[in-house]
């Protein structure tokens, strides 16, 4: 087996997949699908960081177009990824990879707070580390928080793990004609305002040449080959 060509990699989790093919929540199946997968990379000796998104329970956005205030509805997204998270670590400790929540939110007698220098000892101990509440701030997203944690610690490489297989002309979901782009640029990205990944991640990521990588998280063994250094998804790479 090649050995990873990465050390440390941060990887943001689509909550939404959580669901499988329910309508909301948490497929107890899914999750220790997902769960079993990042042990993988840890026993491949890879630190991982794991970001996950909470469009499987809740988003500010969408509950403010229901007509709730948005910094209360951010909230409640903020605490739905707590949520995920904590799912995640009983998942991975069931399966005896150690994991670790740390929150952007104090929620201290449920999980550790997010402190940078305690969040590298705890990958320099190959302990999965759950980034939860995204930022801690309302107005941003989990893909914004991904893009900052992964900067913060050092990670060589922030794949965004989603329902598709990558970056296309627009939406493959609800465009059949989009065409699949296994190279773009960060500028091209901006340019086309491609939805896959939020704006600010993105001029995050480009701002500190960070390599990002969009792929599928349903396709099995796919996270192993990657890591290992098969070109696999899509790569967004620096230029205009
Ligand atoms: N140009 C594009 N290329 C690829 N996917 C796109 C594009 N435009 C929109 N998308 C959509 O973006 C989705 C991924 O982004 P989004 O952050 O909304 O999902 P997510 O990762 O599942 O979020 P969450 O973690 O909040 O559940 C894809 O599932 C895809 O349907
Ligand atoms: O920094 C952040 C991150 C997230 N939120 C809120 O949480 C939900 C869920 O996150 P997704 O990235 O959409 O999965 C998001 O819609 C925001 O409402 C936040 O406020 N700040």
């Amino acid at each position: 087996m090649p050995a990873p060509v990465y050390r440390r990699i941060l990887l943001k989790l689509s909550g939404e997949a959580l669901m499988g093919a329910g309508a909301h929540g948490i497929d107890p199946d899914v999750l220790d699908r997902f769960a079993a997968d990042v042990r993988e990379l840890v026993g491949a000796g890879v630190q991982v960081g794991l970001v996950i998104g909470g469009g499987n329970l809740f988003r500010g956005a969408g509950l403010a177009a229901r007509g709730m205030d948005r910094v209360t509805g951010d909230h409640m997204g903020m605490l739905a990824t707590l949520m995920n998270a904590l799912a995640m670590q009983d998942a991975l400790e069931r399966l005896g990879a150690p994991a670790r929540v740390m929150s952007a939110l104090s929620v201290e007698r449920v999980c550790e707070d997010y402190v940078r220098r305690d969040a590298m000892r705890h990958l320099e101990k190959g302990r999965v580390v759950i980034f939860a509440a995204g930022t801690g701030n309302p107005f941003f997203t989990t893909d914004t928080a991904a893009s900052l944690r992964a900067i913060e610690v050092g990670a060589e490489l922030l794949i965004k793990a989603t329902k598709v297989d990558g970056i296309y002309s627009a939406d493959p979901m609800t465009d059949p004609g989009a065409t699949f782009y296994p190279r773009i640029s960060y500028g091209q990205a901006l340019r086309e305002g491609l939805k896959v990944m939020d704006t600010t991640a993105i001029v995050l990521c480009r701002d500190h040449g960070m390599p990002l990588r969009v792929m599928n998280i349903n396709a099995s063994g796919a996270l192993l080959r990657l890591i290992r250094g098969e070109d696999i998804g899509s790569l967004v790479v620096s230029g205009n």
